[in-house]
This record gives C-alpha cells, structure tokens and sequence, in this order.
C-alpha cells in the first residue's frame, strides 16, 4: 500500500483552486506503489495523479525530477507531465509534504511478459535516452557503485541467518563489479529512467502506452538503463533467464539507438551491477523495515539470483 497521508477533502478542495484543472468530483489513495503516496483526482476537466512525497526524497531533487519528466513529455515520451499551478510552480506544500499534480496516463501494467511488449520497452527506453540528450542538468547516480558500497554497509548488522548468508555471498561479487565497472568517459551517458520495472511501464491492449515513475532518475550510462530492464523484464519465476525477452529488448532498442561496440562488451558486467544494486536496495529495506509496517518488502533473494546468472554466463542476449 502507498497511501501513508490522509488527505481531507475540504483542504485538498483549497488546495486545487490554486490549479486551473477545474473542480473536484472525487479523489481516492492509490494501492500500488511505495515510495510517495498517491491519489487518482477527479475533476471536472477530467483525471490526474496527486503525489505527495514522503520521507525517503530529498525534496532539493524534485524540481530535477520534475524538470525531466515535463521535458520528456514535451519531447513526446508518454510520461506524467507535471502540472502547473495558476501562479506557475508545479511544487507546492499539501499536508505538511511537498506535493505535485501530474497528468493522468491510461494504461495498465502487463502481467504477461512477451518479447513484443520487450520489444517495445527496448524502444520506449531508447526514445527516453534520445529525448534526454536535450536535458542539460545532471543528477549523479546514488545508487552507484559508490552507493551500493554504503548501501551494503549498513546493512550488516541485522537479519537472520539467511540474511547472514546473502551478505557473505554478496560481498565479493560487490568487490569485483566495482572493480570491473566502467570508467565515466568509456560508455555514453545521459539521463536514465533507472527503475523501468514492469510496473513502472503501461499497456493499452498490445501497445505501449506510458512510462511512469521518474524518481530514481539519473545521469549516468545508458546502458545501464538497458542492463536494469534486461534484470526485470527478461526473467521468468524470478529466476530463469529469458533471452528471447532480452533479444527482444536489445533489437527494439537499436531500432531507435544504435549500441556501440562498448556498450555491447559491458552488458555483461552492467547487468551484474543492476542486479547488485536491487538487490542491496531490497535488502536493506528487508532487513530495516519494521514487522507490522504496512508496506511489503520485495525480495532481495530474486535478485542474487540474476546476480548469479550473470556472473555464470557473460554475455547478453
Ligand atoms: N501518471 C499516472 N497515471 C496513471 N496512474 C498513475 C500515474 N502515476 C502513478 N500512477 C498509479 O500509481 C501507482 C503508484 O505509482 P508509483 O509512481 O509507482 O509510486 P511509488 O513511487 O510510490 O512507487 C502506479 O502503479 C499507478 O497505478
Ligand atoms: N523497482 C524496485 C523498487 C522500486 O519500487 P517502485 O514501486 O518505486 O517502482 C524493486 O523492484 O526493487
């Protein structure tokens, strides 16, 4: 669930006279999601998404984000667009949070897998990147190797055995993908999606129709950025490796972005750095989030064992 403020009605009805987006009929917290929370608006001028941000974003990073996801909508990728409010901001305060109205995207995500919906994610992905060159400020990874090493450290002292266990395996395949990572100059890079996971992408029928949740965006290889969706698009029962998904991802991605020869040599290691990195994440929050809290933590488990995948078999597709 990602519902963590309530909103009362009479303050959310002040709240949109500031924006020209007519007038309330109804709003509802959505489910989905775990980071921020959510509500579906609808408003005389029809439906639009209310985020308010919670505890874990830096709100000195939302105008980046922000920023990023109106100039990819203006570049036509099919993402949120921010909107704004009648004196012309986008970021405003609502219960105490910072809180964005964005634009409503049809659509839902797939729960069949195919490699035509790869295909058309690698393509998604690849306009994303090309629409991005465009935008000049960057935002650093943190969730780099630099990030992952820190990420990793704090989670060492919790967990139970099995915990104990991934921590162990863990580390030496931390230890070597940062050392076989590439240097800065050596791939191309811009703006990445960095979390393009199935839930992230919608369908109208067969079609891709929008991606969503820009907030782990950032500047680094966009190679990477492919490297992630081959770790959660192309992987069947959270384990076994699909390549015809991932054929399917590389070719609708050259279809629109040529890779180099560079970036074909890192797949290998940049898959294993994506894996490492859900992994950490989900085991940090395996480790840190409290028995009862309302949100479900995902497994980390899932992820060791892409982890493992790629260091057996080196190469993509
Ligand atoms: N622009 C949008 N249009 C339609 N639905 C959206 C939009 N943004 C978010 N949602 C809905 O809200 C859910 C949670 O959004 P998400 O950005 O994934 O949240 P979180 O960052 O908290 O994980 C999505 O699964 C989707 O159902
Ligand atoms: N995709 C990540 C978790 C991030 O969650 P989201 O709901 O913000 O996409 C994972 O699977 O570990």
């Amino acid at each position: 669930m990602a519902v963590y403020t309530e909103l009362d009605e009479e303050v959310l009805r002040d709240f949109l006279s500031l924006y020209a987006i007519g007038d309330l009929h109804s709003f509802v917290g959505i489910a989905e999601g775990v980071e921020n929370s959510n509500f579906l608006l609808k408003t005389t001028q029809g439906r639009f998404i209310l985020t308010l941000f919670e505890k874990r974003m830096n709100p000195q990073e939302l105008p980046w984000f922000l920023g990023l996801m109106g100039h990819l909508a203006q570049h036509d990728i099919a993402c949120p667009q921010p909107v704004m409010a009648r004196d012309g901001r986008v970021l405003r305060q609502l219960a105490g949070k910072p809180a964005v109205i964005v634009s409503f995207l049809e659509g839902h995500a797939r729960e069949e897998i195919t490699p035509a919906a790869c295909a058309q994610v690698g393509q998604a992905l690849a306009r994303l990147h090309k629409a991005g060159q465009s935008y000049e400020a960057e935002r650093p990874n943190a969730l780099g190797p630099q990030g992952w090493q820190s990420v990793f450290a704090s989670c060492t002292d919790g967990g139970d055995e099995a915990v104990a266990a991934l921590i162990t395996e863990t580390k030496e395949a931390l230890a070597a993908a940062i050392k076989a990572w590439p240097e800065a100059n050596d791939l191309p890079r811009g703006q990445i999606h960095a979390d393009l996971f199935v839930d992230n992408v919608f369908f109208e029928g067969e079609t891709l129709s929008g991606i969503i949740d820009f907030y782990f965006a950032c500047t680094d290889f966009l190679a990477y950025d492919l490297a992630i969706c081959v770790n959660a698009w192309c992987f069947k029962a959270e384990q076994d490796y699909q390549p015809d998904r991932a054929a399917a991802l590389l070719q609708g991605y050259e279809q629109i972005r040529s890779l180099s020869d560079a970036e074909r040599a890192a797949l290998p290691v940049l898959c294993q750095g994506a894996a490492l990195r859900f992994l950490l994440t989900r085991l940090y929050d395996w480790v840190h989030t409290p028995a009862g809290a309302l949100v479900t933590r995902k497994d980390p488990w899932a992820y060791q064992r892409r982890l493992n995948h790629f260091q057996k078999v080196p190469h993509v597709p």
